[in-house]
């Protein structure tokens, strides 16, 4: 079978993708979740004319003539108005956020009025009309649209929502995705191994770069290279998924049986083997409604094909953008000549006072997780790329 190369393998993967159902979540929990229908106005804010200042509400006439002295009639304070209408020569005490009395048209801020006494005052200086009122409605109106379809919940969308009165939001169902560990040689952290087993960590990372773009994990733990055992797992996991991501047994050995454990349940392949590095026995394939990616065992083709492939399809299933972080960068050190396979090689970036530099890391077996570590980025390679030296613009992926 050809290599599908990595262009066709977005195409593939995230085409028809279309957003899953929107669900009510309490305004609290809202936070960081994409809001599924926009939002409107369910009521007028400030719902009066408010002041903007601790001072005194007045007819701004009265003040033309700083020696003429205004009678204080009352209080108007945040949650408690003045009833009543003030007439020339009159003030009303008025506090940040209390409604302006009727008959007032200005409030003349604290600092530019002189007390005479307990019952009158004095402005120190003219007000213009209207100043520091703000009108009813100037920051949003009932039926006014606040937010559209789409909006990612942050603190600034939070606090609109909620002065608007909606005590809970539509928002898109978070992508549930399964992640599946197979293989006889690995056990749990923590765990003591036999001497032929390894430590399971694929699935930590993974978990990590699908809960980032908006996924809610179902750890199925690790399963033995078994038929029956893989089976019984995935028939659990399909009823609740979205996604089943599969890590391990996608390759060509004897035990590597996901894909036709996972054919035999039904499932219709799309594709499987990429024309990648690390990344090339990549599966994919449709359980019914849920989607089902096969990634390869070795740990950095986990991550790597997680951040490429699995982080865009949740965010699209989540109704967010994902828009993959690429830049151009200089390379700091000669790189080979490519084959058929798109290169994703792990790097540190360094932003130097006039650009953006690249050094490539020596090693770059799959299965070092401590060099995935160290990267902040991967330089892509596409196939057949000509050997680069020094000096010469390569594009990066950053991943942290
Ligand atoms: N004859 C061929 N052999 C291999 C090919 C090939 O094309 N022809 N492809 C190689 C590539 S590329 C990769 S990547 C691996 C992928 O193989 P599998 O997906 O079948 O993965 P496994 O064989 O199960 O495991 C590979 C390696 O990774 C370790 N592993 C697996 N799962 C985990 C986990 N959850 N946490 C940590 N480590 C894990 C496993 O122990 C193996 O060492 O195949 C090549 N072979
Ligand atoms: O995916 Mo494999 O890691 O190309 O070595």
């Amino acid at each position: 079978m050809a290599l599908l190369p990595v262009s066709e393998v977005f195409d593939r993967l995230l085409g028809d993708v279309e957003k899953l159902p929107a669900e009510d979540v309490p305004l609290a929990e809202a936070d960081n979740r994409v809001l599924a229908t926009a939002l409107n106005g369910r009521r007028t804010q400030p719902p009066f004319d408010a002041s903007a200042m601790d001072g005194y509400a007045v007819r701004a006439q009265d003040t033309d003539d700083p020696n003429t002295p205004l009678e204080i009639m009352g209080e108007s304070a945040a949650g408690h108005r003045f009833n009543g209408r003030i007439e020339t020569g009159q003030a009303v005490r008025i506090l940040t956020g209390a409604p302006v009395p009727e008959g007032a048209d200005t409030v003349l801020i604290q600092e530019n009025t002189r007390r005479l006494g307990d019952r009158e005052i004095v402005a120190t200086e003219p007000a213009a009309l209207g100043r520091n009122i703000r009108k009813a409605g100037l920051d949003f109106a009932e039926g006014d649209a606040l937010l559209p379809a789409g909006r990612l919940l942050d603190a600034g969308a939070l606090s609109l929502a909620a002065a608007a009165n909606h005590p809970s939001l539509s928002v898109v169902r978070r992508p549930r995705v399964a992640i599946i560990a197979t293989g006889d040689e690995l056990v749990l952290p923590g765990s003591v191994p036999g001497p032929d087993q390894i430590i399971a960590s694929n699935s930590y990372g993974v978990a990590a770069i699908a809960r980032k773009a908006g996924a809610t994990i179902l750890d199925f733990g690790v399963v033995a290279d078994d038929r029956e055992k893989i089976a019984a797992v995935v028939a659990e996991a399909r009823q609740t998924a979205d996604v089943i991501v599969t890590l391990g047994g996608a390759s060509v050995g004897d035990h590597d049986l996901v894909r036709p454990v996972l054919e035999a349940q039904g499932m219709r392949l799309d594709f499987w083997k990429i024309a990648m590095r690390p990344g090339k026995p990549l599966m994919f394939g449709r359980l019914g409604e849920t989607r089902v990616l096969g990634l390869p065992g070795n740990p950095v083709a986990s991550l790597v094909c997680s951040h490429l492939f699995l982080a865009p399809l949740v965010a699209k299933l989540g109704g967010r953008k994902h828009v993959a972080d690429i830049r151009n960068a200089i390379l700091t050190a000669p790189l080979r000549e490519n084959d058929q396979r798109q290169d994703y090689i792990r790097a540190s970036s360094e932003q130097r006072p006039d650009q953006l530099t690249v050094t490539p890391f020596g090693l770059q077996d799959s299965s070092m997780l401590n060099t995935l570590a160290r990267a902040d980025c991967l330089i892509i390679r596409p196939p057949f790329a000509p050997a680069a030296d020094g000096g010469e613009l390569v594009q990066i992926m950053m991943i942290r």
